[in-house]
């Protein structure tokens, strides 16, 4: 198999489902399923959720928040999403671990990388919670940074799209899929599927990013096992 260590990142907006804001149960124990799939198969995995589906910073700035107060309820957006799904994949009977990047013991415990290898290489789905812990980011930088840091072979970016368009196919249906994408392309096209910053991460240390539709079960599995259901950044 090609992939040993994963970082995978769901997007907080996707948990949503069909509902206007908050958790869809369905799409979590859906989301659970599938990564306790790929558990079993000894594929050691690291998670990042984002906070969409809650709030998020930048919203918030129209609204009159503050930003950095406003950035700081997006990360902990994050860590009610991962505990969340923390306990659809107990309920799974999946081996887990919520570590957190800003210190709240005991609803999780503060996040290091020594820590996430340990509970990586035992066996456990590591969900990094808390976005870098900083403002002014965002999930896709964190787990970007989470992703290297663990040493992942890859990012797996799970999605409500099947890869990465011309243009977001969300809003223009004449866009065409890539099966393969340079990350220098993905600037000279300005394509806002993944923040700059992330992408600029991921080019600099080499790590491959995988976009895929994880709203379809058994996606996961199959990138895994290295169908080519998504697009390839590299
Ligand atoms: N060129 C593009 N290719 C694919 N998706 C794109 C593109 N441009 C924008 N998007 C949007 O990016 C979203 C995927 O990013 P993601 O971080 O999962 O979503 P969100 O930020 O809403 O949580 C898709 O739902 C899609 O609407
Ligand atoms: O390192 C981080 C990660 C996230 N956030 C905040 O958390 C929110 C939710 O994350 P994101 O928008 O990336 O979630 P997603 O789009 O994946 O649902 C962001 O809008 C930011 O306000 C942050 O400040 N720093």
């Amino acid at each position: 198999m090609q992939y040993n260590r994963i970082l995978l990142k769901l997007s907080g907006e996707s948990l949503m489902g069909e509902q206007k804001y908050g958790i869809d149960t369905r799409c979590l124990e859906s989301y659970a399923r599938q990564i306790h799939e790929i558990a079993e198969m000894g594929i050691q995995i690291g998670i990042v959720i984002g906070g969409g589906n809650i709030f998020r910073g930048l919203s918030g700035t129209n609204k009159g928040f503050d930003r950095v107060k406003g950035d700081n309820m997006g990360m902990l957006a994050t860590v009610i999403n991962s505990l969340a799904l923390s306990s659809a994949l107990d309920n799974e009977g999946c081996k887990n671990k919520v570590l957190t990047a800003i210190r709240m013991e005991p609803i999780g415990e503060f996040y290091s990388k020594a820590k996430a290898m340990e509970y990586l290489k035992s066996g456990h789905v590591t969900i990094i919670s808390g976005g870098t812990g900083n403002p002014y980011f965002t999930t896709d930088t964190a787990s970007s940074l989470r992703a290297i840091e663990i040493e992942a072979d890859a990012m797996f970016k799970g999605t409500r799209v099947d890869g990465i368009y011309t243009a977001d196919p969300e809003k223009d249906s004449t866009a065409t899929k890539f099966d393969k994408i340079t990350y220098d392309e993905i600037y000279n096209r300005g394509l806002k599927v993944m923040d700059l910053t992330a992408t600029t991460l991921c080019k600099e240390n080499h790590l491959p990013i995988i976009v895929f539709n994880m709203d379809q079960p058994g996606n996961l599995k199959k990138v895994i096992l290295g169908e080519n259901i998504g697009t390839i950044v590299y």
